[in-house]
C-alpha cells in the first residue's frame, strides 16, 4: 500500500460560497476510496478539483509525491488520472469501439505525418490500439455492442462505455461519479462486482454515490463530505454508525 494521492487543506470558493473547505485526505494506490455526502456537499468539486477541470482556490494536490496543484486536465490525465461523468458523455455519433479508441489517444506514438500516411507503424500500431479496446469491451462485458452508436445503447451500458474509455488510457487513480445512476438494481450489482474486479487490474478507484448500501459494501474508506467540509473518513463500518454522519446523511437517506 502506498500513498498514491495526497490532499492538503484544499479550498474551493464560488463567489463567497465555500463548496469546498479545508479538506485533507489520502488515497491510497490499492483502495476503493468512497466519497458520500449530501447534494451540494462539495463531492464532483472535490473531483473537478483533482482532474484539473477546476483550480483550488488553495491547498495542495500531489499525485505520487508530484505537486500538480494549478496543473491542468492534461497533467492529470498524463499523470494517471481519469474519469467518469454524473452526466454520461459518450460521443453518441460514434460506435463503442470508436469512443474506446479515444481514450487511448495519449497512449499512441504515431504523429499526424505517419496517421495521413498510413505507415506500417501506424497500421500496427492502430491494430493493436483495436485489440486492447476490444479486450476491454470483453472485460466490461460489452464487447457485443463495439459496433453500435454509443448513444443508442441503455444508459447502464453506456456508462460501461465511459468507464472502457477511462480504462484504456491506463490510469493509476480511476474517477467514478454516481456510476449507478439511472441503473436498475441488477445492473447496480454487476457494476459493483466489476468495479471491485477493475481495482484488481490495477488502478485505485475512487467513487461518488447517493446509494449507501452499494459504497457500504464496496469501498475500503470512505469519506463523508457536508457542506465542503470533510465531516469523516473512515472504514464502512465506522462510517455507518458514526453518529455525526448518520445524523447529516445517512439517516436522511435511508427514510
Ligand atoms: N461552477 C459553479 N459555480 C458556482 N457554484 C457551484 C459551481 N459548481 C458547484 N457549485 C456549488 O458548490 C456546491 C457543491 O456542489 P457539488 O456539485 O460539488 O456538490 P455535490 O456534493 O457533488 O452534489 P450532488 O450530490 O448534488 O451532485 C453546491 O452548493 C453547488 O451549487
Amino acid at each position: 500500500m502506498a500513498e498514491l494521492l495526497r490532499i492538503e487543506h484544499l479550498c474551493m470558493n464560488f463567489s463567497g460560497l465555500k463548496a469546498l473547505d479545508d479538506i485533507s485526505l489520502t488515497v491510497h494506490d490499492d483502495e476503493i476510496f468512497g466519497i458520500i455526502g449530501p447534494n451540494g456537499a462539495g463531492k464532483t468539486t472535490l473531483f473537478n478539483n483533482i482532474t484539473g477541470f477546476n483550480q483550488p482556490t488553495s491547498g495542495r494536490m500531489f499525485l505520487e509525491g508530484e505537486d500538480m496543484t494549478g496543473k491542468n486536465t492534461t497533467a492529470f490525465c498524463l499523470k494517471g488520472i481519469a474519469r467518469t461523468f454524473q452526466n454520461i458523455r459518450v460521443f453518441g455519433q460514434m460506435s463503442v469501439l470508436e469512443n474506446v479508441l479515444v481514450g487511448m489517444h495519449k497512449n499512441m506514438q504515431a504523429n499526424l505525418f505517419e496517421i495521413i500516411l498510413k505507415t506500417p507503424r501506424q497500421k500496427k500500431e492502430e491494430r493493436k490500439a483495436r485489440e486492447e479496446a476490444m479486450e476491454m469491451l470483453h472485460f466490461l462485458g460489452i464487447a457485443d455492442a463495439a459496433d453500435e452508436m454509443a448513444g443508442s445503447l441503455p444508459y447502464g451500458t453506456q456508462r460501461k462505455v465511459e468507464i472502457a474509455r477511462a480504462l484504456v488510457s491506463r490510469p493509476k487513480l480511476l474517477l467514478l461519479d454516481e456510476p449507478t445512476a439511472g441503473m436498475n438494481p441488477q445492473e447496480t450489482d454487476d457494476l459493483m462486482h466489476l468495479i471491485a474486479q477493475i481495482r484488481k487490474r490495477g488502478p485505485a478507484v475512487t467513487v461518488i454515490e447517493h446509494n449507501i448500501k452499494f459504497m457500504l459494501t464496496l469501498c475500503d474508506r470512505i469519506a463523508v463530505l457536508n457542506f465542503g467540509k470533510l465531516l469523516a473518513l473512515d472504514v464502512p463500518e465506522k462510517v455507518a454508525v458514526n453518529p455525526e454522519v448518520v445524523a447529516a446523511y445517512i439517516g436522511e437517506e435511508e427514510e
